[in-house]
C-alpha cells in the first residue's frame, strides 16, 4: 500500500523502525543504497535498449511513458524486474544479448546488478553531508562492484560528513573510489554519462545553499540523466514546492514510503519516474505516526475504502434501489453545466435523477436528456435562482436521495442564506460545487462550522481558486501545499473535500486523505468539474458513504477521461460530455 507521508513522519517511522524494532539504521542505508544502484543500472540498461532500437542514445521521452506507468508515474518496489518464478529468457531480456549473466545450468550473478557493457558508463555521485549523502555512497560502492565508473562529487569536505554517512565514506575511501570536493577541484558534467543526485533529502530546508545550489544547477545544466536519491534536491518534500534550483530527475528513487512533494504539482514533475523501494521500514507504521495520506489505487478503494469497483447491481435491482439524484443547477447563460452534471448523475448509475432549475429556462431544456425529469424551482422569467427557490428546493429533496448544487447556478440576492437553509434543513447527503462553494465562503473562514454538523454527508468540491476564496488566501498559495490545506480545511470544517486539479485530493472530516492519480491534463476544460460533481451525486445515491463517493468519483472521472482521450486519439481535444459518453 502507497502511503504517503511528511519528512517529520517518515523520521518518526524510521526511528521507530531502529528503536523500537531495533533494525539497525546501517541496515536501512545499505538497503537505500543498493536500491538506488538497482535503478541505476535499470535505466543503464533501458539506454542500452533504446539505442539499439534507434540511435537516439539515451531518448527524448520519459521512460515511464510507457503501459501501465502512463498515467501514474508511479511504480513500487522497483516495479519491471521479472521475479524468480519467471524463465531464464526473462532475466536474459533484461541484460541484453552478450552478457554472461548464467554459468550454465540455473546459476545467475546478481541480476538486479548486471548490464552490457557496465564500462561504457561513468557516473557522477553528488554526496550531500547528511544521510541523503550516504545513500548516494552505498550506491557509489554498488555501481562499482557491477563494474561501472564512479565518481563522487562532495558538495561539502567529506569530514563534514557525521554518524552513518560517515561509515560510507570512509568504506568508499578505503576502496579507493575516486573522489572529488566542490570547490576544490573542477568538476566536468560533461565527462560523466549519467548522475546520481544524494546531495539533499527529507533533512533539506529551503532553497538549496552554496555548493549544492551549484551542483544541482550543473547536474541540470549537463542535460545528463539523473537519478535522485528518495527526492529530487531542491524539493520540498512536503510540499511538492521546488525551490530555485531544484534537481529535474529522470528517475526519483524513493526511499520506504511516498513523500507528499513527490505527488503534488511541481514536485511531481521535477521527479521524473518514481521508483518507491522498500528499505526494511513497515510501511504500515506510517498512519501511527502522523496523518494517513495514501495513493488513490484500486487496491485502496477496493480495501481501505470498501468499494465495489466492479459497480455489480443487484440481479433484482430496480431503479429505486439505486437512488434518486436532486440536482439544483444551471440558469440562462449556464445552463449546460446543470446538464452536464445531471447527465453524469445517471451515468454514475443512479436510478433517477431530477434537475430543479429556474422556470424560465425548463422550456428549453425539455427533450436534451430524455432521462432526465424536471423541475421549475425558481419563478420570474429571469432564468436566474433567487432566494425564494430554497422553499421548493427543499421540498424536492424530501422525497430524493442526495441534493447536489453548485454548477452553473450563478449568484443572486441572498444566496448565501439560500445555500445555509439548503445546509441545515435537508437530511440528504449534499454535495456543493461552483457557486454554490463562493456562497459559502461568503459565510466566512469557519462557515461550515458555523452552520453546524449535517447529520448527512456533505461533500465540497472546489478547484484551487475555490478552496483559496474559503480559506481566504490566494490561489497560488493553495497550490503550495495541496495536500495540508485539503486535509487540514476537511478536518476543522468536519466536511468531506475534493480539492480538484491535477492529482486530485480527497480530504475527509476524520483527518485522512487520498491522492488521485487517474486522469491527465485533457481534463482542464469547460464542464468537467461539473461532471465530477454529477457522478459523486449518483455514486451517494446508490448508497455510498461520503469517502466512498468522493474518492470513487474522483477516480472514475480520471478513469473515464482516460478512455475518452483514447478514443479522441488526443486528449487536448477532451470535451466534458466526452468523460461523460466514457463513463
Ligand atoms: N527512513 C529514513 O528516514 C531514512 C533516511 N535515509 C536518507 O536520509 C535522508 C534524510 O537525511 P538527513 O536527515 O540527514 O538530511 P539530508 O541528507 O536531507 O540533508 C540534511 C543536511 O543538509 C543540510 N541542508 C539542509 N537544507 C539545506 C539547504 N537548503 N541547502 C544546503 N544544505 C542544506 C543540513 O545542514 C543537513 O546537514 C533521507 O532523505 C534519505 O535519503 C536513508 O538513509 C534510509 C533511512
Ligand atoms: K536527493
Amino acid at each position: 500500500m502507497l502511503f504517503i507521508v511528511t519528512a517529520d513522519q517518515m523520521r518518526a517511522v524510521d526511528e521507530y523502525t531502529i528503536q523500537q524494532l531495533g533494525i539497525p539504521a546501517a541496515s536501512l542505508m545499505e538497503n537505500a543504497g543498493r536500491a538506488i544502484a538497482e535503478e541505476v543500472i535499470k535505466l543503464c540498461r533501458e539506454g542500452q535498449e533504446d539505442g539499439r532500437r534507434d540511435d537516439r542514445g539515451w531518448g527524448e521521452g520519459d521512460h515511464a511513458d510507457s503501459d501501465e506507468a502512463r498515467h501514474r508515474n508511479i511504480a513500487e518496489g522497483g516495479g519491471g524486474w521479472p521475479d524468480r518464478g519467471q524463465p531464464k529468457e526473462a532475466w536474459r531480456a533484461h541484460t541484453g544479448p552478450g552478457d554472461r549473466i548464467g554459468y550454465g545450468g540455473d546459476i545467475i550473478a546478481d541480476p538486479a546488478l548486471v548490464m552490457a557493457h557496465p564500462g561504457d558508463q561513468h557516473w557522477y555521485m553528488l554526496i550531500g553531508k547528511g544521510n541523503n549523502g550516504g545513500d548516494g555512497l552505498v550506491a557509489a560502492r554498488h555501481l562499482v562492484e557491477a563494474g561501472l565508473g564512479v565518481t563522487l562529487v562532495y558538495a561539502d569536505a567529506p569530514e563534514a560528513l557525521r554518524g552513518e554517512a560517515a561509515v560510507q565514506r570512509d568504506a568508499a575511501a578505503k576502496l579507493g573510489i575516486p573522489a572529488v570536493v566542490h570547490g576544490r577541484e573542477a568538476v566536468d558534467f560533461s565527462r560523466c554519462t549519467g548522475i546520481v543526485d544524494a546531495l539533499l533529502g527529507t533533512g533539506s530546508r529551503g532553497a538549496p545553499r552554496g555548493a549544492y545550489a551549484a551542483l544541482i544547477r550543473a547536474a541540470n545544466d549537463s542535460g545528463k540523466p539523473v537519478v535522485s536519491a528518495d527526492v529530487p534536491s531542491g524539493l520540498d518534500a512536503d510540499t511538492g514546492e521546488v525551490y530555485e534550483p531544484c534537481i529535474e530527475a529522470r528517475v526519483t528513487v524513493c526511499l520506504a514510503l511516498l513523500k507528499r512533494g513527490l505527488v503534488q504539482y511541481p514536485g511531481a514533475s521535477a521527479a521524473g519516474r518514481i521508483v518507491v523501494r522498500a528499505i526494511g521500514i513497515p510501511a504500515r507504521l506510517a498512519p501511527e505516526h502522523g496523518p494517513s495520506v495514501r495513493l488513490l489505487t484500486d487496491e485502496v478503494l477496493r480495501g481501505a475504502l470498501r468499494v465495489d469497483t466492479g459497480r455489480r447491481r443487484a440481479p433484482d435491482g430496480h431503479k429505486g434501489t439505486y437512488g434518486h439524484v436532486l440536482l439544483a443547477a444551471g440558469s440562462m447563460p449556464m445552463s449546460g453545466a446543470g446538464l452536464l452534471s445531471a447527465k453524469a448523475a445517471l451515468r454514475a448509475g443512479c436510478g433517477l435523477a431530477t434537475w430543479a432549475l429556474p422556470a424560465a429556462l425548463l422550456p428549453h431544456v425539455i427533450g436534451t436528456v430524455p432521462e432526465l425529469m424536471l423541475a421549475a424551482a425558481a419563478d420570474g422569467n429571469s432564468g436566474e435562482w433567487n432566494a425564494a427557490s430554497a422553499a421548493a428546493v427543499l421540498r424536492l429533496a424530501e422525497s430524493r436521495d442526495v441534493l447536489a448544487t453548485g454548477p452553473g447556478l450563478g449568484r443572486f440576492e441572498g444566496d448565501t442564506d439560500w445555500l445555509r437553509r439548503l445546509w441545515q434543513q435537508t437530511d440528504r447527503p449534499l454535495v456543493i460545487d461552483a457557486d454554490a462553494l463562493n456562497m459559502l465562503a461568503d459565510a466566512g473562514p469557519d462557515g461550515p462550522r458555523i452552520w453546524g454538523q449535517r447529520s448527512a454527508a456533505t461533500i465540497l468540491t472546489p478547484h484551487p481558486g475555490e478552496m483559496g476564496r474559503l480559506l481566504r488566501m490566494s490561489t497560488p498559495e493553495v497550490q503550495r501545499d495541496r495536500i495540508g490545506h485539503a486535509a487540514r480545511y476537511a478536518r476543522e470544517q468536519g466536511v468531506t473535500l475534493v480539492l480538484k486539479g491535477a492529482r486530485t485530493v480527497i480530504a475527509t472530516p476524520s483527518g485522512e486523505a487520498y491522492i488521485n492519480t487517474t486522469g491527465h491534463a485533457g481534463m482542464a476544460t469547460g464542464g468537467a468539474g461539473d461532471v465530477l460533481t454529477g457522478i459523486i451525486a449518483g455514486l451517494l445515491a446508490q448508497g455510498l458513504g461520503a469517502e466512498q463517493a468522493a474518492a470513487f468519483g474522483v477516480y472514475l472521472h480520471g478513469q473515464a477521461a482516460e478512455r475518452a482521450a483514447l478514443r479522441r486519439g488526443d486528449p487536448s481535444s477532451l470535451l466534458a460530455g466526452d468523460i461523460i459518453d466514457a463513463l
